[in-house]
């Protein structure tokens, strides 16, 4: 069963002026999220993360199109109370120390009180703040509140975690931290579905991901199979005696090209193009080094993605 199903999803604000178009947040976006899974929803700054996540948990309505939280409509009271969400930016009482602060959500939850106890123990050893429990969170530190704000998502053991850049601040070790807390959640059966535009986080966590541009889902699946697909083509040609000035055919159809230390590298993006580029070689008495396939990430897959977009919105203008 999917824990999130999105269809057809479109979100526009007004643009606060009465001569100005309305904002197109969200265009058509449809998704699905695996219960147990973790799903990440990767785009730059202004894709449409934050509303699609709002629209999730039922904080902003939607202009057209469905979404389902847990196989309820989004929004649903009682779903809501199966999930939990770190906000982009939250809000921390200054005061309050971690495990005040945590307590306070977990009265929030409705939790007894010796479950709040128990729970807040488990958290802060959880998110590895026990020397800072009774710290109070104006003495914290970004990545410190980027943590307790985690704890806090967790508090009432949700089935669905929803979390808006939950590494925003981190280091590399608070990051791996934070990592590793999200990879138990899924040993624990639980659905996590978090925005990013870090793509290395991405990457080393997600079973799936789905990528966003400007309100419009570029492309969503298993990671291995989007990037193995995509790498089938690509392969990376080395040689010596002749340099790639020399190949105008290879020049042009070369992706990426390095020379260094009387050796040459091109990378071509199609398997089909090595047999005419090994002949131009040896034709301007090339030396062949090695011929790899690459194996390509999803960096190279939201580059490419984001280009194509690029190049479609700039052909759509150019007809328009
Ligand atoms: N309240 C609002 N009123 C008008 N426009 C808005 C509002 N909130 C968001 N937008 C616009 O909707 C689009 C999507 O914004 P959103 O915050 O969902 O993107 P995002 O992917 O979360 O970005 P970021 O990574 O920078 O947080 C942007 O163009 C933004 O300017």
């Amino acid at each position: 069963m999917d824990a999130i199903t999105v269809e057809g999803l479109t979100k526009t604000y007004g643009s606060g002026w009465p001569w100005c178009p309305p904002i197109v947040a969200l265009a058509n976006l449809s998704l699905s999220v695996p219960q147990g899974e973790i799903f990440g929803f990767l785009g730059p700054n202004g894709a449409g993360k934050t509303t699609t996540l709002k629209i999730l948990l039922g904080l902003m309505r939607t202009t057209s199109g469905k979404a389902t939280v847990l196989g309820k409509p989004a929004g649903d009271v009682q779903t809501r109370a199966k999930i939990g969400f770190l906000p982009e930016a939250p809000y921390f009482y200054d005061y309050l120390t971690a495990e005040e602060f945590l307590g306070f959500y977990g009265q929030l939850a409705g939790l007894s009180r010796s479950s709040i106890h128990r729970r807040v123990t488990e958290l802060i050893e959880l998110v590895g703040l026990c020397e800072a429990r009774t710290r109070q969170l104006c003495k914290f530190s970004k990545g410190m509140l980027q943590r307790v704000g985690l704890a806090q998502a967790l508090i009432h053991d949700p089935e669905l975690v929803i979390l808006d850049e939950p590494m925003s601040g981190l280091d590399p070790v608070g990051r791996k931290h934070v990592r590793d807390v999200i990879l138990g959640l899924r040993e624990r059966g639980k659905t996590i579905f978090f925005s990013s535009h870090i793509i290395a986080d991405v990457e080393v966590m997600c079973d799936r991901v789905g990528i966003v541009v400007k309100g419009r889902m570029l492309t969503s699946g298993r990671i291995d199979e989007l990037v193995n697909h995509q790498n089938t083509q690509s392969v990376e040609i080395g040689f010596r005696n002749v340099r790639v000035d020399d190949l105008p055919v290879t020049r042009e159809r070369a992706t990426r090209v390095l020379q260094q230390r009387g050796q040459c590298l091109v990378v071509l993006p199609n398997a089909d193009l090595v047999e005419e580029t090994l002949a131009e070689i040896r034709k301007q008495g090339g030396k062949l080094v090695s011929v790899t396939p690459q194996k390509g990430s999803l960096e190279e897959l939201f580059m490419r993605q984001a280009v194509e977009d690029r190049l479609v919105v700039c052909a759509e203008s150019r007809a328009a």
